[in-house]
């Protein structure tokens, strides 16, 4: 271990010295201040050394009701070293970009700025279109499109209204009528999202399914660990028992997979199945790893961050339910035109998306010698696009960007906030916009509107409010909550 640490050592010191900074073009320095050092030359060797990667973030004390206290996309970095700071891991440098304007630069860019390089542990859990680059991309995303055409969406609610009946039935059945009981919501709703994402995906394969996601969920925590010491070369290859533990995980995932999507391109053969589900798709676009864990987990966590803030915002939840009511009344299931219709609990949901983005931050690597606001990036440079730091940007927001206000989307998103288009972005940006939006947000409204429609809600005493960061971010200590039947 000494070894590999000293090679990785030697490795960023290689970096440091051996590479010539490179000089603005023709500005007086960059639009921020630059760390320690007043050219705008990259790379610099005067800003922050720390590694602020996902796995060391932890909340703290200064941790407030609407706000993550560390990350490394939130006020750490930029506090310490300006808007405009870069990090090492391990040898490679990262840049923070906080501002919209040169966002939705490399959003346009996308010839320039693409995907980083994956680090080997990472495919464990992403590859697939969202991984993939160029052509490659295009096509897999051309094959998958229609798996998530709102008509196929729309006919997936009844597997949503099922999932969410049984979730709100289980909740009735432990709950007595008199009292409030306290319930964490964060395990029920990963099951919830694991069920319909099961359902939805792997149809007749189901519980393979829950048996892959449930494997994806504990490789998630090693992988939050093994992060924190990824950067030193070639860690990946010791035998320790955690790596060991994440390879037999994907041996396993791989395995089910395989004999799930044998099956399917069986049935496939000889019709007895249409290929146009999203499995189908999958086995048509040769995706041997589904990237669908991680979208089981964000959608978790918007509707948990939900309950949590509704909790601490009674007035909201109040008027959320008033709505819910007007349209399904205590006991209609919730239909589709409706749930499009329903203007609170969108308009909630994206100020918890403001808030709590379930990804906090994207991330982009220079193709080659690139230009982006007058300073000049080597190429295989890491950009961050801090999607927790821009949502909570009080000059994009405004003064109380960090209350929890859903009133500011009464106008829609683009009115939210002060004339920036790539201000609010927790489901990424064309052309490699999340492609399960509708997806997501169709179950967090059927979910939350039967919540709704049975049940008040308010913060139990034991719950810590702690957002920290497993891959997304989630309440570090669970999310208890106490319900009572209305
Ligand atoms: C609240 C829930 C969700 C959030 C916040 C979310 C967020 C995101 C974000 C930020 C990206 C862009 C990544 C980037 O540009 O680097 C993305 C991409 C993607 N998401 Fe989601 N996602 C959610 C739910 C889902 C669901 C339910 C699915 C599938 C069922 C899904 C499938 C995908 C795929 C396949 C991509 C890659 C798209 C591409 O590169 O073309 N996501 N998601």
């Amino acid at each position: 271990a000494l070894a590999v640490a000293l090679v990785s050592l030697a490795a960023a010191a290689w970096w440091t010295v051996g590479r010539a900074p490179l000089r603005a073009q023709g500005v007086g320095g960059s639009r921020y201040r630059t760390g320690s050092s007043s050219a705008a030359t990259w790379p610099r060797t005067g800003g922050s050394t720390g590694r602020h990667g996902p796995g060391r973030c932890r909340s703290g004390s200064a941790a407030t009701a609407s706000r993550p206290a560390c990350c490394p996309c939130s006020g750490n970095a930029v506090r310490d070293h300006g808007k405009l700071s870069f990090t090492w891991f391990g040898p490679v440098p990262r840049v923070m970009i906080p501002d919209p304007d040169l966002v939705r630069e490399i959003f346009n860019k996308f010839d320039q700025f693409g995907k980083p390089k994956m680090i080997r542990v990472g495919k464990l859990i992403a590859t697939g279109v969202v991984s993939y680059e160029g052509e490659k991309w295009a096509k897999h995303r051309r094959i998958l499109n229609p798996a998530f055409h709102h008509e196929k969406i729309k006919r997936m609610l009844p597997v949503f209204a099922n999932c969410c009946t049984e979730m709100v039935t289980r909740w009735e059945n432990s709950i007595s009528l008199e009292a409030a009981s306290e319930i964490d919501v964060w395990p029920e709703f990963r099951n919830l999202t694991g069920d319909v994402i099961s359902r939805t995906a792997f149809g007749s394969s189901y519980q393979e399914g829950r048996r892959i996601f449930q494997l994806q969920e504990e490789l998630a925590q090693y992988l939050t660990e093994a992060l924190q010491k990824l950067f030193i070369t070639g860690y990946w290859y010791l035998p320790t028992k955690n790596n060991r533990r994440m390879r037999e995980i994907d041996r396993e995932v791989r395995k089910i997979l395989l004999e799930i999507i044998g099956n399917k391109e069986r049935a496939i053969k000889y019709g007895e199945n249409s290929n146009d589900d999203m499995l189908g798709l999958l086995v048509e676009s040769n995706t041997k790893q589904p990237e669908l864990g991680m979208s089981m987990e964000t959608t978790s966590v918007l509707l948990t961050w939900t309950l949590i803030v509704l909790s601490m915002h009674p007035e909201w939840q109040e008027r959320a339910r008033e709505e819910v009511l007007h349209h399904f009344g205590r006991t209609r299931m919730p239909d589709y035109d409706s749930l499009s219709h329903l203007k609170i609990v969108t308009m909630i949901l994206y100020e918890v998306l403001r808030l709590y983005p379930p990804v906090v931050l994207l991330n982009r690597r220079t193709f080659k010698e690139t230009e982006l606001g007058g300073i000049k990036y080597p190429a295989d440079m890491n950009l961050i696009l801090p999607i927790l730091f821009i949502h909570h940007d009080p000059e994009i927001w405004g003064k109380d960007a960090s209350e929890f206000n859903p009133g500011r989307f009464a106008d829609g998103i683009s009115n939210a906030s002060k004339n920036h288009d790539v201000s609010f972005f927790p489901f990424g940006w064309d052309p490699r916009i999340c492609i399960g939006q509708s997806f997501a947000l169709l179950e967090a409204k059927m979910a939350l509107s039967m919540i709704l429609q049975r049940f008040s809600f308010e913060l139990s005493p034991s719950y810590i409010h702690a957002p920290y960061i497993v891959l997304t971010l989630r309440p570090q200590h669970g999310a208890q909550i106490k319900l009572k039947k209305i």
